[in-house]
């Protein structure tokens, strides 16, 4: 059995919760490594040698560190999980997209509001707020019909959007008017293997 690859994380991240998500989704052997960002623990080495940039998650796998939430999902799907990532061209665009979406409006909407209330950030929530109404509008839209967000069966782009997503109300954005999303949360809750990402208002702020 290869040894146990270790999520270096926080337990308030989505970034990094999607991670975890996706390897008890996927049956890949894993532990998690707490890094202290409250310390600054992530500014300093040794954690630097991991990833220059500063930022949880990381992982290692034997001898090879990688950062970057979304790179992380796509090795270990190629690597671990391969049914959750298609193969067919326009299906792996498809995802690509999700992933931008993650990396784009989801991170500066919806994750950005919700480190004014987790995190005590200081920034007007007002424009995040406004750039995670319009994610959700096209996502609502998307998923008219569908299951999941690309294909029949649910794949890396549905674990990047989820975390975030689903703790947009601890940042004050309501997912009252979306039942479409509300309904994937629910499938990917669903899901075998899945955890929650832990809940609070006590952050780094506290
Ligand atoms: O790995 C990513 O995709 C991004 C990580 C970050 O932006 C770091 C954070 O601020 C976070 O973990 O939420």
């Amino acid at each position: 059995m290869p040894s146990a690859i270790r999520i270096h994380r926080h337990p308030l991240s989505g970034h990094s919760h999607r991670v975890e998500l996706f390897a008890k989704f996927g049956g890949i052997n894993h532990e998690l490594v707490d890094v202290d960002l409250l310390s600054g623990e992530h500014k300093k080495e040794p954690f630097l040698s991991l990833n220059p940039a500063g930022q949880v998650p990381v992982i290692e796998d034997g001898d090879t560190a990688i950062s970057d939430s979304n790179a992380i999902l796509v090795y270990l799907a190629r690597k671990y999980a391969p049914d959750w990532l298609p193969t067919d061209p326009v299906l792996e665009a498809e995802v690509q997209k999700f992933l931008s979406l993650a990396a784009g409006d989801i991170a500066h909407g919806a994750a950005t509001a919700r480190l004014v209330t987790v995190f005590g950030a200081q920034l007007d929530a007002e424009r995040p707020k406004a750039v995670a109404k319009s994610a959700f509008d096209r996502l609502e839209t998307h998923l008219d019909g569908r299951d999941w967000l690309v294909g029949t069966t649910p794949t890396v782009a549905d674990v990047a959007i989820y975390s975030y997503t689903a703790h947009a109300p601890e940042g004050n954005v309501s997912l009252d008017d979306y039942p479409n999303i509300r309904g994937l949360l629910s499938r990917v809750e669903a899901l075998p293997g899945f955890v929650p990402m832990q809940s609070t208002k006590v952050g780094l702020a506290a």
